[in-house]
């Protein structure tokens, strides 16, 4: 009887090398290994909220991703293959093509990707799972409460991890790792051997690309300082620790401009080119070594509420995505096209809102308070369904994340995981604190916008009928 083990390992949102539990259980596992990458084709076509969901930014800094990814597999003999198409149909084709006796992927927070997983499970139930939590700082079995208990708001969320008496984890790929933690378990080694490709994969349909095919035919490159891959993001990691900004960063993390204000860490983190557990234990490292000051607290703090939002997700599933959100309340909202391209355009009567939304389209990077802004204004002054702002961010944003963003959306809309009812900013107040002497609006060509919201007013209306 051939006992062979020939494993799929699917990469979604963790294409790196180091701090991979999920790859390190499959190098453990199996004698034979094939990677593969699904550039999933509802990604190109508009949602149901009228955006794709992938942009020329986004898809350009995952295009290096994958390229420096796959010469990094190369390194250790294997390969990455990209199947372009439908998520479950495309990794049929290998499961069958490759005799595949195991699955291996991080967990990932999306419904639809938790969905392809099912799909497969119920399709081939001979088939093994592996899903491993890799995206966050914790893993599920760290948190010290159950997941459907999840506390209702961040504040008690980060109260109940702080309090808590982290136990330490043992991969049981790595042996035991040093406990009690503080903050987060370490981060793993890097993956430094791979089982080999099995000599054949089966038929592949044209659906299937080698990533040297892929760069060849993809615009790779431009102007943008956001360079994908997991070499690029360890050098932003090393170049934002290596000064003083950490030792500021709450001071300045506000600024609507500046590289320097905020770690710029985002895009890696979303596409999983860098560990989270690698930043924080970047961040323990600064503390010891340099400084510990209310700064370097709150560069946590902001990564306690990205973990927040991911266990959220994991949490509410579908419901990420409904316009009435966790809460089950509608808001008073609708969809008025003339102003959502407004928005979109940058042309509003709001210069702040116009010059962060020309700042987005144009890099795919927007400060955390220029999203605030713009997303307080779609849902408060235009009266927007909130959805449509958040797929308009899928779609622009470098660094998008399922949790992180339609998280943020529900909150700022009032049907997510606040007390308050919803969260208004004041744009005449945002613009004096933010942008007083008028350099940013001035650089985002702010002012460029309409004095109206809308071309046909109230009096504009035939009256009678
Ligand atoms: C409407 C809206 C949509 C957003 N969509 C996304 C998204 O799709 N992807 C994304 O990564 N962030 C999103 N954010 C959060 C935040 O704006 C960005 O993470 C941050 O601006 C990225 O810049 P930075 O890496 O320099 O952040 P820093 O200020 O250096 O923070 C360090 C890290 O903490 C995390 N973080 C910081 N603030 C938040 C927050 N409010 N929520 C969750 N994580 C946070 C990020 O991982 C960030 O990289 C959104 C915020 C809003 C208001």
């Amino acid at each position: 009887m051939n006992n062979k083990r020939t494993g799929l390992y699917w990469f979604t949102n963790d294409l790196r090398l180091h701090d991979q539990p999920a790859l390190m259980r499959a190098v453990g596992s199996v004698d034979e290994l094939v990677c593969v990458y699904v550039l999933e084709e509802r990604w190109f076509s508009p949602s149901k909220f009228c955006a794709p969901s992938i942009g020329e930014h986004r898809y350009r800094f995952l295009l290096d991703s994958l390229a420096a990814l796959n010469t990094q597999l190369e390194r250790l003999g294997q390969r990455l293959l990209i199947m372009r198409g439908r998520l479950g149909p495309s990794l049929a084709q290998i499961l069958q093509g490759a005799n595949i006796t195991d699955i291996f992927c991080s967990q990932h927070a999306g419904w639809y990707e938790k969905q392809s997983l099912v799909w497969l499970q119920d399709n081939y139930p001979q088939i093994r799972q592996h899903v491993i939590d890799s995206h966050t700082l914790f893993d599920n079995d760290q948190l010290p409460f159950e997941l459907s208990q999840l506390p209702p708001t961040f504040t008690q969320f980060r109260k109940q991890l702080e309090a808590a008496q982290l136990p330490s984890l043992d991969h049981a790929v790595n042996g035991n790792l040093n406990g009690p933690l503080r903050r987060s378990s370490k981060p793993l080694s890097p993956v430094s051997f791979l089982p080999s490709m099995p000599a054949s994969i089966g038929e592949l349909d044209e659906s299937t690309i080698w990533p040297d095919e892929l760069m060849q035919t993809a615009k790779i490159g431009g102007s943008n300082r956001f360079v994908g891959g997991e070499q690029a993001g360890l050098k932003q990691l090393s170049d934002y620790f290596s000064g003083s900004h950490p030792a500021c960063y709450k001071q300045v993390r506000n600024a609507l401009d500046g590289w320097d204000n905020s770690s710029k860490m985002s895009p890696w983190l979303a596409n999983g080119s860098i560990s989270v557990r690698e930043l924080v234990s970047k961040l323990d490292d600064y503390e010891l070594h340099v400084t510990t000051n209310e700064s370097t607290y709150w560069l946590y703090f902001e990564l306690l509420w990205r973990e927040f939002f991911q266990w959220y997700a994991h949490r509410y599933g579908a419901a990420l995505y409904l316009l009435r959100g966790i809460k089950n309340q509608a808001p008073l909202t609708s969809f008025y096209s003339e102003r959502y391209r407004k928005w979109v355009a940058g042309t509003t009567p709001y210069p702040i809102v116009n010059a962060c939304m020309n700042e987005l389209r144009e890099t795919g990077y927007l400060s955390n308070r220029g999203r605030q802004i713009v997303a307080s204004c779609f849902v408060n002054e235009l009266g927007l369904d909130w959805r449509y702002g958040a797929a308009y961010f899928e779609q622009v944003l470098i660094d998008y994340d399922v949790a992180s963003n339609w998280g943020n959306w529900q909150y700022l809309a009032g049907v997510g995981a606040d007390a308050q009812p919803k969260r208004h900013f004041n744009l005449s107040k945002q613009t004096a604190s933010f942008d007083p002497s008028g350099h940013y609006i001035e650089r985002w060509r702010g002012d460029q916008g309409m004095s109206m919201l809308d071309s046909m007013d109230a009096a504009d209306w035939p009256v009678g009928y």
